[in-house]
């Protein structure tokens, strides 16, 4: 049996003792940060960015931004975003941005590099060489950008920037990932043309990520329309002197979920009235489950305990809420279904198959189907979770570990891609 105290990279999930009762924050959200992060370096004057995340993807999309010729620099309360300078990323000289593992700063910014004049290599991690690119590439280049790949449709890719795109109107099929349509947008204010985009293929997932990118890029200015599948930008100078960042609640999904299976409260302090994130979902679900939940000016506050009934769920719009979720219908009466989230095959690892082999390998049963996942609940026992460098995982593993004693963590560190400190506020959420 694998001694899951034996490496130092492992983080043992602490078992709740008692009800909660805490007040928890958490950072500023991921797809609001690096959205703000782009629409600035676009813009025509310096941006404040408050309240930002400081995470690795968020330092990836700066570092990405300063590659491509917009500094930034903190303040106080966040980050000053200059904008590209005039020529964007040089003058010629070969420039490369990592992309790590983060999918916003892999598919915003390559429509960036098409500004500048220097050839752009785009490359990151392992797991990023395997994450779908190729219909955004190809949308690129109908709309004027020059890009070399090796036909697999994912990184590394270079961009050949030649001092602006035309744009106008293409085709896209975004059903493996919304970002592909996000990407478009948000850069299509600074195209000559501006951009039409007409979907074609299957439904984007993620719905509210593009409703997040049409609210985002209206309060920087830009003219933004949708008529059902047709999105068009016009060309505009973007501005906007501060922007504020909301907590991130997909981040706080593991928080608000927790009094389920510990009994007690949990507030969670900073949650919007009104917000695009896909995380706000959680109040309707949370009722289903049993919760009692109420939003006021302190924030959302969970009330649970009661017993958690199986559920069919179709997570399509909300996909990154999956693992967590999973997590928590181990501990349902009864067996539950999630569906609608074939492109989580495309995230930061294969989620379908990592969420069915290690939530099977702690007892619960758990089997992958085309577009999802079916749980049927059996006694949990401990063990080494693996994370496939996927911070969700690792979030994942705290809610099964707050009633399983002895679940033990890999690499409980790759969780800094959006929260680096995640396990100590989770500990501290214990009390
Ligand atoms: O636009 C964004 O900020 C995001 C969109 C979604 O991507 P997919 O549509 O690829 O699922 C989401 O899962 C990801 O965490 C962030
Ligand atoms: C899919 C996710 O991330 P990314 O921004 O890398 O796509 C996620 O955070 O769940």
């Amino acid at each position: 049996m694998t001694d899951v105290n034996a490496a130092e990279d492992r983080w043992i999930a602490p078992v709740a003792t008692g009800p909660l009762d805490a007040e928890v924050r958490v950072p500023g959200s991921k797809s609001i940060t690096n959205r703000a992060y782009v629409l600035a370096a676009l813009a025509g004057a310096p941006t404040r960015i408050r309240q930002p995340l400081d995470s690795r993807d968020a330092r990836l999309m700066l570092g990405a931004l300063s590659a491509l010729g917009a500094r930034s620099q903190a303040t106080t309360d966040g980050v000053l975003v200059h904008p590209m300078s005039a020529g964007g990323s040089g003058r010629g000289e070969p420039v490369t941005v990592t992309l790590g593992n983060a999918g916003t700063v892999a598919r915003f910014t390559p429509a960036l590099a098409s500004l500048g004049f220097a050839p752009v290599l785009f490359d990151g991690d392992e797991a990023i060489r395997r994450r779908p690119i190729g219909p955004l590439l190809d949308a690129l280049r109908s709309l004027g950008a020059r890009i070399d790949d090796d036909g697999r449709g994912a990184p590394p890719f270079t961009v050949h920037g030649e001092g602006g795109l035309r744009g106008g109107a293409v085709n896209l099929d975004s059903s493996a990932s919304s970002q592909f349509l996000s990407a478009l947008l948000l850069a299509a204010p600074a195209f000559e043309q501006g951009v039409t985009v007409r979907l074609v293929g299957g439904t984007p997932p993620s719905e509210p990520h593009i409703a997040m990118t049409m609210d985002m890029l209206r309060r920087f200015g830009a003219v933004v329309e949708r008529d059902g599948t047709e999105f068009r930008v016009e060309p505009t100078k973007l501005s906007c002197p501060g922007y504020v960042v909301e907590p991130d609640l997909s981040t706080a999904a593991p928080f608000v979920l927790a009094p389920l299976l510990t009994g007690g409260t949990v507030t969670l302090t900073g949650w919007p009235e009104r917000t695009t994130q896909p995380g706000d979902w959680l109040r309707t679900l949370l009722p289903a489950l049993g919760a009692t939940v109420r939003l006021d000016a302190a924030g959302l506050t969970v009330t649970g305990g009661g017993a958690i009934p199986g559920v069919e769920l179709d997570l399509h719009e909300v996909g990154e809420l999956t693992p967590v979720i999973a997590a928590l219908l181990c501990f349902a009466e009864g067996p539950s279904a999630i569906s609608g989230v074939a492109h989580l095959r495309g995230h930061e690892t294969d989620r379908l198959t990592a969420l069915a082999t290690e939530l099977s390998a702690l007892g619960a049963s758990v089997s992958e189907t085309d577009d999802g996942l079916r749980i049927t609940p059996a006694p949990l026992h401990g063990g080494l979770f693996h994370t496939y460098e996927d911070h969700r995982l690792v979030m994942a593993a705290a809610v099964l570990g707050l009633r399983v004693e002895g679940v033990g963590v890999e690499n409980p560190a790759t969780v800094g891609k959006t929260f680096p400190e995640f396990t100590s506020t989770w500990t501290t959420m214990l009390g």
